[in-house]
């Protein structure tokens, strides 16, 4: 369902742009029932309190907790059940962040994650993104949302933009801490700096080389890697938030010298934080996790020339691997969960 769907309706039962706000604030902030009720009945319009609870039922129907799997790091993943019985994950990240998902399935085929081996399959709507966020505020309290789940959000862009205006304005969550995260495409460029909330903006790079993008990131907007910083530095420095670049790092694949120079050249004196992912490890794909100590290495050899590096362990490895592998195995029961010992981050 489209956000702008529910505004239609909430104007047709006489809502003024306060009534819409107040009414979208209690839903995208998952604000007590009790306390919402009171101020609801008190400020709404007749029809629109009699229409809400069928409102309310029909918001929390979009998206329903199907499991939850704690991590060891304050992390849990969630199995979000849609309201057309597709499923999709969200995390729960420490410090009050939430990653949530854009797409069931994804166009892009990166040949590293498990969400790419399925295709697209549908699109998440605006009020189903936003549903995501009022679930997990169901748990706990959500101060950040990175679109770092399933699907690229730059091929859901209008969905993906309504959800953004509203989660940083009803939603009260701060414009920076709302991070998209794609691989990059010209329309990313063009409508960002126009929407009302500018989020932060996290580029999936992974490689300096063209010719190895197009293998990792098969259907991914042909961008060089040097356009995309071009682009990311443009954006970075007209909304004042540093890029945040992501590189899931493989082993053998994207970790030479070559590369490490690679980045030096494309990212000295850019406003940019690169984050290091190493390859959370997926059954059947040819990569190979490095080692932390190789991983930690070449993030110390890259702040002593000056990046700025991060090194990440995604979280809720412990409980899966990369994103989607919750979601492939609910729908093969049979496959294992693949545990691995959480490791301290750098
Ligand atoms: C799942 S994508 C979703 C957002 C967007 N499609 C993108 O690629 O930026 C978010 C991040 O997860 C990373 N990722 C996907 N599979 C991974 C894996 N198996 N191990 C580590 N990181 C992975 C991607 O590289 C990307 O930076
Ligand atoms: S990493 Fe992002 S763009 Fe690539 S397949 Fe996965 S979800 Fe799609």
């Amino acid at each position: 369902m489209r956000i702008e769907t529910l505004r239609q309706r909430l104007r047709a039962l006489g809502a003024n742009p306060r009534h819409e706000q107040r009414v979208l604030r209690l839903w995208s902030q998952a604000l007590p029932q009790t306390a919402g009720k009171r101020q609801v009945e008190h400020f709404l319009p007749a029809p629109l309190v009699a229409e809400l609870p069928a409102i309310t039922e029909e918001l929390a129907a979009l998206a329903r907790l199907e499991s939850e799997h704690p991590g060891e790091d304050g992390s849990a993943r969630l199995l979000v059940r849609l309201g057309d019985g597709q499923l999709v994950e969200s995390v729960l990240l420490p410090r009050d962040g939430l990653c949530v998902s854009t797409q069931v399935g994804c166009a892009v085929g990166c040949t590293f994650c498990m969400t790419g081996t399925t295709g697209l399959i549908r699109q998440v709507g605006s009020a189903e993104i936003v549903a995501q966020v009022a679930l997990a505020r169901t748990k706990r309290p959500v101060k950040k949302v990175v679109f770092m789940g399933m699907g690229e959000p730059a091929h859901n862009l209008d969905n993906v933009m309504e959800a953004i205006e509203l989660l940083g304005t009803a939603g009260n969550i701060g414009h920076k801490n709302l991070v998209f995260s794609t691989v990059g495409d010209p329309r990313v460029f063009e409508t960002l700096p126009r929407g009302p909330v500018k989020p932060a903006l996290a580029l999936s790079l992974h490689t300096t080389r063209a010719d190895l993008r197009e293998q990792l990131l098969p259907r991914a907007p042909r961008l060089t890697p040097e356009e995309l910083v071009e682009a990311g530095e443009t954006y970075a420095r007209a909304t004042g938030y540093p890029i945040q670049y992501q590189w899931t790092l493989l082993d053998g694949v994207n970790d030479s010298d070559d590369e490490i120079e690679g980045i030096v050249r494309l990212l000295s004196g850019r406003y940019a934080i690169l984050n290091m992912i190493p390859f959370n490890t997926v059954e059947g794909m040819p990569y190979v996790r490095p080692s932390w100590e190789k991983a930690a290495d070449i993030a110390r050899r890259l702040h002593r020339r000056g990046i700025l590096t991060k090194l990440r362990q995604s979280a809720g490895q412990d409980v899966d691997g990369g994103c989607g592998q919750l979601r492939a195995r609910a729908q093969k029961p049979e496959r294992p969960v693949r545990r691995v010992i959480p490791v301290s981050v750098v």
